[in-house]
């Protein structure tokens, strides 16, 4: 009933306008352009006294080394994190309490101006955040000595004021994702890590990173020093858009606030001069759009040999046709360190098996964990399905749009991100939304950078209420208060359906996905209907009868039946050529389901990847 749906959106418009979002929040901008000689994390900030530096850490060596790159890893991310507590990393990280501050240049507050007392970190509970959806969620991993998950972020080692910044981030616990990942990071593993939309994976890559980066004081001294115009960063993280890799900045700026870590961001549209001269200002975690890094890279701007950390954030659509031949020029054809060498993590909320076997070329005895069913939604999103004939899309949105008006708060409108298939269908759109006295904008790839932006801080902030996208807005973007998620038109693949209903339903909150369904989509019948069913929704009759009427299409990735099978595609037989024993070594599962025995040695390091 589309009355229902309305009172849905308008009572999850209204879930979603709980204050105090932790990206709800300004953030103020930097910063003298003073130009100055590249200073080591440990080393920025340091108080006039005397104090003595913090203690290079030379602790034991990890059980996870990788034997034969003549050399141990860097000491960032071989600590066996069960040391570290109560151990004399603690007293060192305790001490390094500033932030970056050389020369005229200061390190802006990201928390623009949150009270940050403790009075404030306890309000927190009021945020809406519904921590208990994520509860009782099934986590598997598999690979060799899986290190144990953790409950509390005071169980991780992650240094002071890291911890802090978690704080002012007011995360009280970690999502599922984040206890399971954060450790396994933090113990130097590598890791192909799959959590559903909104639950919290960029903090879960970029928390191990700035820790580790914090702890590894030794190695930043072999960084070029004075003089020097490339860029030598620790740390890697790629993301598929420009504006998700502004986005990763601004989280990372939060999380590395006083901690001595640097963080630059790098992407196309935008004045490459400036990124230089962030860049040459100093960068210890660089977060890039693969274009933008290629051509630093061809200037000689930037060099990845000191890279210790990559992290690809949506490493399904990194590794997918469109980017592949540029993420294997960064990663295997410049001058960044091997596999086993650097610590390579790869996140996304969906994984095709053909993907992972890919992305395996990436990493070296690595942890695969998932966090829910690969690729599944959270059942937070309630999900509708309407049968639509092309020619009554529009006033069927205009029905939706009118209805949750109505219902909404005070008669606002509630956020509404409409994914549409193509850059010309979302102008024309949009422009007849507005003419209609729906205030709305658009973002797709052909509007100039500036324009992108400018469009998304008009829909974040409510002045226009109603974003028409394509898939450019699909991944990653935390936009909260997204209370209704429209497929006008659906996407071919059920795993861009994921990405594009989890822009709502984020961080426990609840949301509202609607999509229109018509005999074009007929080959995305079954996957939407598996999905859907998955996620404990009501699946339409019709939708049942296109179902079994269609034969595979969609790209229909899921395999393995039942909610919790077909994982890692190592455990895949069909992946297991020539007797090769691709699976890595023990096997856990902490919803108790039973554990398969039988999964010996390791990774068959000279195995290629079928698309190679
Ligand atoms: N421990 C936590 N406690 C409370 N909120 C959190 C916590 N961790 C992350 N969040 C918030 O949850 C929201 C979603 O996080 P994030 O954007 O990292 O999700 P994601 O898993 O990367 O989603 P996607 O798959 O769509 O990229 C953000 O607003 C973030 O600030």
């Amino acid at each position: 009933m589309r009355t229902s749906w309305a009172d849905m959106a308008a009572n999850s418009g209204a879930d979603n306008a709980a204050p105090g979002s932790a990206n709800n929040r300004g953030i103020s901008n930097t910063s003298a352009s003073a130009r100055s000689a590249y200073v080591p994390p440990h080393l920025r900030n340091r108080p006039a006294s005397s104090d003595p530096p913090a203690p290079a850490y030379s602790g034991p060596a990890s059980s996870n080394d990788r034997a034969g790159y003549g050399g141990p890893r860097w000491a960032g991310s071989k600590n066996d994190f069960r040391s570290g507590y109560g151990g004399g990393l603690v007293g060192g990280l305790g001490n390094r309490g500033g932030g970056w501050d050389r020369g005229r240049e200061r390190e802006a507050n990201p928390f623009g101006d949150v009270d940050e007392t403790e009075e404030a970190f306890s309000e927190q509970e009021s945020t809406g955040i519904n921590f208990d959806a994520y509860e009782d969620i099934p986590v598997e991993t598999s690979g060799d000595n899986v290190p144990p998950s953790v409950s509390t972020f005071a169980e991780i080692d992650l240094g002071e004021a890291l911890n802090q910044n978690i704080r002012r981030c007011k995360y009280v616990k970690p999502t599922p994702v984040q206890r399971y990942a954060i450790p396994i990071s933090l113990a130097g593993r590598d890791l192909m890590a799959c959590a559903q939309t909104g639950s919290g994976k960029t903090a879960a890559f970029c928390f191990p990173i700035i820790s580790g980066i914090m702890k590894g004081q030794g190695q930043s001294t072999h960084r070029p020093l004075r003089g020097s115009r490339t860029a030598y960063p620790l740390a890697l993280i790629l993301s598929p858009t420009r504006e998700l890799s502004c986005q990763i900045h601004e989280e990372a700026k939060k999380f590395s606030y006083q901690t001595g870590v640097r963080v630059v961001v790098a992407y196309g549209g935008a004045p490459i001069n400036q990124q230089l001269r962030d860049m040459e200002r100093g960068v210890d975690i660089l977060v890039a759009t693969p274009g933008r890094l290629v051509d630093l890279l061809e200037r000689a701007r930037v060099s990845l040999q000191m890279i210790r950390y990559l992290a690809l954030d949506e490493a399904d659509r990194m590794l997918d046709m469109g980017f592949e031949p540029q993420i294997r020029k960064i990663v295997e054809q410049c001058d960044m360190p091997p596999q086993g060498v650097r610590q390579t993590m790869l996140f996304s909320a969906t994984f095709p098996k053909e993907i992972q076997r890919l992305a395996s070329d990436f990493l070296s005895s690595y942890i695969f964990l998932a966090v829910g069913r690969v690729g599944s939604s959270t059942d937070l999103i309630v999900q509708r399905v309407e049968f639509v004939q092309e020619s009554d899309k529009r006033s069927h949105l205009m029905d939706l749009l009118h209805a949750q008006r109505t219902n909404g708060v005070q008669g606002k409108q509630a956020l509404t991100l409409v994914f549409v298939e193509t850059k010309k269908g979302a102008d024309s759109l949009e422009h007849w939304l507005s003419v209609n006295g729906f205030p709305a904008t658009t973002i797709h790839g052909d509007r100039s950078q500036q324009e992108r932006e400018q469009a998304l801080r008009s829909f974040k902030s409510g002045n226009t209420p109603i974003l028409v996208a394509t898939d450019v807005a699909a991944r990653g973007l935390d936009i909260p208060h997204v209370a209704h998620v429209v497929n006008f038109d659906l996407p071919n693949d059920i795993d861009d359906y994921v990405h594009r209903i989890g822009r709502t339903g984020r961080a426990g909150k609840s949301g509202l996905a609607t999509a229109f369904f018509n005999e074009n989509n007929g080959s995305l019948a079954k996957s939407l209907s598996d999905l859907m069913q998955e996620a404990n929704q009501e699946v339409p009759a019709w939708l049942s009868r296109f179902a079994a009427r269609s034969y595979g299409g969609g790209r229909n990735r899921r395999s393995g039946g039942g909610r919790f099978g077909g994982r890692d595609f190592r455990k895949d037989s069909s992946f297991n050529r020539g007797g090769s024993d691709y699976y890595g070594g023990g096997y856990s599962s902490s919803s108790g389901l039973g554990a398969p025995s039988g999964y010996g040695g390791g990774y068959a390091p000279g195995v290629t990847s079928a698309w190679d």
